[in-house]
């Protein structure tokens, strides 16, 4: 089965067809203000738009309210929510307020951190393992950090999954070969600084998921 990619954090036509012309299979557009990569509706509107039928397009939020999610869904015309720092109740009640498929990102650092994967089944329709960023860290994903891969070796998983945190051309293939991940999810990895993308990183790191 081919691996593919979220390229998450677009925020301008230029980056966003980097990410179409290479492959990717979902594109990410954050909404959460602080975030060098925040979204205002009207921006991703347009993006929306650029990105017609090409992939599917996931907004990510952080612990949101109903009404934010409510508008990006519709603004951004988004085929999935990805959801940080929400409860197994919470993202259920996301869930059917979107009408949506719907992500919830686990922060991972250690193997305890995986146990709660099985409380989201019936929550949520994917999970996307991150790496877990410090206490003290602006943003809760997003921030180039990764987690033991290892860690996922004969994981059970009770969802649909993703990898993401800290992934990059250089260590993507190793990444997938270790937790057999058919999906990878990168942002940082194809910047030049925080939140601005960079079109031959982009190219890159979709190339090398091409070649697995
Ligand atoms: O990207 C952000 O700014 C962001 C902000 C708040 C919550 C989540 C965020 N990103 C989530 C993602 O899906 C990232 O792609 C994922 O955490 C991996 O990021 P990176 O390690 O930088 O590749």
């Amino acid at each position: 089965m081919p691996v593919t990619a979220k390229i998450c954090g677009l925020s301008t036509p230029d980056t966003l067809d980097a990410a179409l012309a290479g492959g990717a299979s979902h594109v990410g557009f954050v909404f959460f203000p602080r975030s060098p990569r925040h979204l205002a509706f009207d921006q991703a509107a347009a993006l929306a738009a650029r990105t017609g039928e090409r992939a599917r397009r996931v907004g990510v939020f952080v612990d949101p309210a109903d009404s934010l999610v409510v508008e990006a869904v519709v603004a951004a015309r988004l085929d999935a929510i990805q959801l940080h720092k929400v409860t197994p109740a919470r993202a259920a009640a996301l869930r059917r307020t979107a009408g949506v498929e719907s992500w919830v990102a686990l922060a991972v650092k250690t193997a305890a951190d995986l146990a709660a994967a099985p409380a989201y089944a019936g929550a949520a329709d994917r999970l996307l393992y991150d790496a877990k960023t410090p206490d003290d860290a602006a943003l809760p994903g997003g921030m180039g950090v990764r987690f033991d891969w290892r860690l996922l070796e004969g994981a059970r998983h009770p969802l649909p999954w993703a990898l993401s945190g800290g992934l990059d051309a250089g260590n993507v293939a190793e990444a997938a070969m270790r937790t057999g991940a058919r999906l990878v999810d990168v942002s940082s990895g194809v910047e030049r600084a925080p939140g601005v993308k960079d079109v031959d990183k982009i190219a890159a790191f979709l190339q090398r998921v091409a070649q697995l």
